[in-house]
């Protein structure tokens, strides 16, 4: 067997929200096929993979290099030992030959987002969903519960704290036990207006998240540190630049209660340096890795590996991103769950057709691969690019 394709293209995901730090006016995501010539069921095997939002769409890095490595590569050296099915391993250090450590810029989305692809045919030329093959992968015992929380609360033209309680409501009768609101794009006595609006309005139904998008300097994230910890907040989120360990550290001494970070942070490399020096508690902080952004699975495990070796669980993670890879990885390998973006960056993010949400959670189906073709709005634009 061997790959004979792999193919890019750019899509546009714009939408007119913004955060702390920038507008989605021209966001954009690489959407990958890899290509190749096993059949199953009558059907040539494709895996597909797109990168999420926040980073733009990364053709140029694709085409340009990471490509052509895997297609110039002798197909047996991709393939597992056995030789039935690619080896993500393998095809992982290939795409990485002669690239240079550190620096990451976003090498690492382009290389995550054909590594999805990569897992997506490995798990379809096997027959499973994915998540069953990396439970099995990990001798561990699949969980096809998977926690997911709303993400939104965008700051958007006109949109006031009525439409913003709006949004949450409509959260609350979704499903979603947790929801996400943006902080830091307004003043701070704005921001307070808008989550007492949203604890109004949500009352015991649900927690609040907030995410501050890596917008603070450490004196605001302190003040407005001293303003969240008087609410029942789910979390605070990506308070000072992603790479800023001390400012993160310096934050747990004014506020008790959990943060999360790591969306921005690219290897197991960055993340063993957030859990070395960004004063994370693994009793009550969350992780939030995301594959798609971060040079995909086969990192990740690398990266899980980093937090076993610091004393965390994997279920201190719950991904950025709102894709079904993070699905797979969370019900497979133990996660404490999932984003969901339930209005936004359609059609990529979500659930495959018919998945609800029930008291904060979904239960996986049993497609094999990562789901897509469960999802008809998006394997219609997946195909389009390879079949
Ligand atoms: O607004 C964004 O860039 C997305 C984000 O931070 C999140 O989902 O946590
Ligand atoms: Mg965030």
């Amino acid at each position: 067997m061997r790959i004979i394709d792999i193919c890019e293209v750019t899509k546009p995901i714009a939408s007119p929200i913004r955060n702390a730090y920038i507008d989605f006016s021209k966001m954009t995501a690489s959407l990958v096929a890899v290509v190749t010539d096993v059949v199953r069921d009558g059907r040539r095997v494709v895996g597909y993979g797109f990168n999420s939002n926040g980073r733009y769409g990364q053709g140029g890095l694709i085409r340009e290099r990471f490509r052509d490595r895997i297609l110039e590569a002798a197909p047996e050296s991709l393939m597992s030992e056995a030789g039935s099915n690619l080896d993500p391993h393998r095809v992982w250090a290939r795409m990485m030959a002669n690239e240079k450590p550190g620096g990451h810029g976003e090498r690492s989305v382009a290389v995550g987002t054909i590594d999805m692809a990569v897992w997506d045919a490995v798990a379809k030329i096997e027959g499973k969903p994915l998540f069953r093959l990396l439970a099995e992968m990990k001798g561990r015992e699949a969980n096809p519960k998977v926690f997911v929380y709303a993400a939104g609360g965008y700051y958007y033209p006109g949109k006031d704290n009525s439409a913003l309680r709006a949004e949450m409501r409509s959260y609350l009768d979704r499903g979603y036990t947790v929801v996400k609101m943006k902080i830091g794009g307004a003043s701070i006595d704005e921001d307070r207006g808008r989550i007492e609006a949203v604890l109004e309005e949500i009352g015991s139904q649900a927690q609040l998240a907030v995410d501050a998008n890596g917008r603070f300097d450490l004196e605001t994230g302190i003040a407005y540190a001293k303003v969240l910890r008087d609410y029942p907040l789910f979390w605070y989120e990506e308070i000072g630049d992603p790479l800023d360990y001390a400012l993160q550290a310096a934050i747990s001494e004014f506020y008790d209660a959990p943060m999360a970070t790591g969306e921005n942070l690219f290897s197991h490399q960055d993340a063993r340096n957030l859990l070395r020096y960004g004063g994370m508690r693994p009793d009550r902080d969350y992780l939030q890795f995301d594959c798609a952004l971060s040079y995909g699975l086969v990192e990740y495990l690398r990266t899980l590996d980093v937090l076993r070796q610091f004393g965390w669980s994997p279920s201190r993670c719950i991904p950025h991103g709102g894709h079904q890879m993070s699905l797979n990885i969370a019900a497979g390998l133990g996660l404490g769950g999932n984003e969901s973006y339930p209005d936004l960056f359609q059609p990529y993010g979500g659930f495959p057709d018919g998945v609800e949400v029930i008291d904060g959670h979904i239960l996986m189906p049993e497609l094999p691969g990562i789901g897509f073709e469960g999802k008809s709005e998006l394997i219609k634009v997946m195909r389009e690019l390879a079949e």
